[in-house]
């Protein structure tokens, strides 16, 4: 990993390191616009092409429905069902708590204001499943679309080469008691959730993170459709601000698990010790080879790199620039310095909280904003899965209390039928 003295970088130097890649090649943008194109021209002709040709499977249907579901999901072994059952009840325990119902508010006498919750109708999730099969995002997506009560909920994930999805993906279906999944991938599943096809139905939502295609579709059908998105959750990242006191061996690997996800990913270590950033290399060297996915993790850290801070304040003031899909304070004083922390998608405390926990079971969302867009996005809640409509209600009292004042505002901006529309109430 190369290493920098985060005070030798000028401001452009910082920039560039926080710089990820928003915007990905011309190549992937282009191929993207055509596959929106086609999908939205020939539907369903178009999907199953594009299995052919990106997911190298010749499918008989787009989808596979309930008995097929409940047969694959009958193949897992109990421990692996287990497994699953308590990340299900964790990520769902957590989430629960997040459909709270609002205080209603007299603003004044006689003038009501309120908020009430309402699920968005048609959601779409996107579960990757290009070089890793992610059952755990279908948890995290389909537990608060569930508890939002969302009305439909369209699924799509990759084919597998046998035409079928995965067992697990089968398992959680049935956990969640979806009874269809659409084997779509790509940026093909997102156009046809955003156009909808003769098979698949078009939603008001899509949700779920992906590689580049998928992400950079989403995005596209954001501007240019009214199907909304989450939120643009690519290529995963952690950043790591580490003291003496962190463990070598802990700290590099949380830096694999991340780089493990893709070519793409990154992983960056922010350290006031440079014997621990030395020490986190040779762990790296240790760790890395014996990986079954050594290769992928090889290129993203070669892609990472790392900062040498002279302070705490230092590196939290560099991962706040940085703005982490996953940040992990491996330090003694981390209590005294969350505060601190103004950008991040999910944040881990201290040497024994593994992002991995974050990632399957701990209840917290894993679909979260990368390359830097956690300075603006939240991850995937339940809040994601609804909409606030605001509510407003007026006595005879209130009209009287209010009326002056809309009258008033109406005749400044010039706008005389909305001052009519007080004036004709207060006769
Ligand atoms: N930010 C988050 O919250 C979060 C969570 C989980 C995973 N992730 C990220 O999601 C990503 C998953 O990526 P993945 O590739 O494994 O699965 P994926 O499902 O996102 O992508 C696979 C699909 O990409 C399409 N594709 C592949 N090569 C293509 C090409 N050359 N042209 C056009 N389309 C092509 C294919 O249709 C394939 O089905 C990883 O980068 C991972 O880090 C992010
Ligand atoms: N770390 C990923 C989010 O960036 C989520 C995930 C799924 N499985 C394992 N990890
Ligand atoms: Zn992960």
């Amino acid at each position: 990993m190369k290493r920098f003295n985060y005070s030798d970088l000028s401001k452009a130097a910082i920039q560039k390191l926080v710089q990820r890649n928003v915007d990905p090649a011309e190549e992937i943008r282009a191929v993207v616009e055509d596959v929106i194109k086609n999908v939205r021209a020939n539907g369903d002709k178009a999907l199953f092409d594009y299995a052919a040709k990106f997911d190298k499977v010749e499918l008989k249907s787009l989808f596979i429905e309930k008995d097929e579901i409940g047969q694959l999901a009958s193949t897992l072994q109990p421990d692996q069902k287990q497994a699953l059952q308590m990340a299900y009840d964790n990520i769902y325990k957590f989430h629960q708590t997040q459909l709270k119902t609002e205080d209603k508010v007299e603003t004044m006498p006689g003038v009501t204001c309120w908020r009430e919750l309402r699920p968005i109708e048609k959601v779409g999730l996107y579960i990757p499943g290009g070089t890793a099969v992610l059952p755990s995002t279908f948890l995290m997506l389909g537990i608060p679309a569930q508890i939002a009560g969302c009305h439909e909920i369209v699924v799509c994930s990759p084919p597998q080469r046998n035409g079928k999805v995965n067992a697990y993906i089968a398992y959680v279906a049935h956990l969640l008691g979806i009874e269809k999944i659409y084997l779509i991938g790509g940026s093909q599943a997102i156009a046809a959730m955003a156009y909808g096809t003769e098979s698949i139905p078009k939603v008001d939502k899509i949700f779920g993170p992906g590689n580049q295609y998928v992400t950079k579709a989403k995005t596209i059908i954001q501007s240019t459709t009214n199907t909304a998105i989450d939120m643009p959750a690519g290529p995963s990242e952690v950043l790591v601000i580490a003291d003496e006191s962190a463990v070598p061996e802990y700290v590099a690997a949380d830096l694999l698990a991340q780089a493990e996800h893709g070519v793409d990913s990154q992983s960056v270590l922010v350290t006031t010790s440079t014997e621990l950033a030395e020490k986190v290399q040779a762990e790296l060297t240790k760790q890395l080879p014996v990986l079954p996915r050594a290769e992928i993790a090889g290129k993203a850290i070669d892609n990472s790199y790392i900062v040498i801070t002279n302070t705490l304040d230092e590196a939290m003031d560099f991962s706040n620039q940085y703005a982490p899909e996953h940040l992990i304070l491996a330090t003694a004083s981390w209590r005294q310095i969350t505060g601190n922390i103004i950008n991040a998608g999910s944040v881990f405390l201290g040497n024994l909280t593994p992002e991995s926990a974050g990632d399957y079971a701990s209840g917290t969302n894993h679909t979260l904003p990368t390359s830097a867009y956690a300075r603006a996005y939240s991850g995937v809640s339940v809040d994601s899965f609804v909409k606030k409509i605001t509510f407003q209600h007026i006595t005879p009292d209130g009209i009287k209390n209010i009326g002056p004042t809309v009258e008033t505002l109406a005749e400044l901006e010039g706008l005389q039928a909305h001052k009519n529309a007080v004036t004709v109430r207060m006769k």
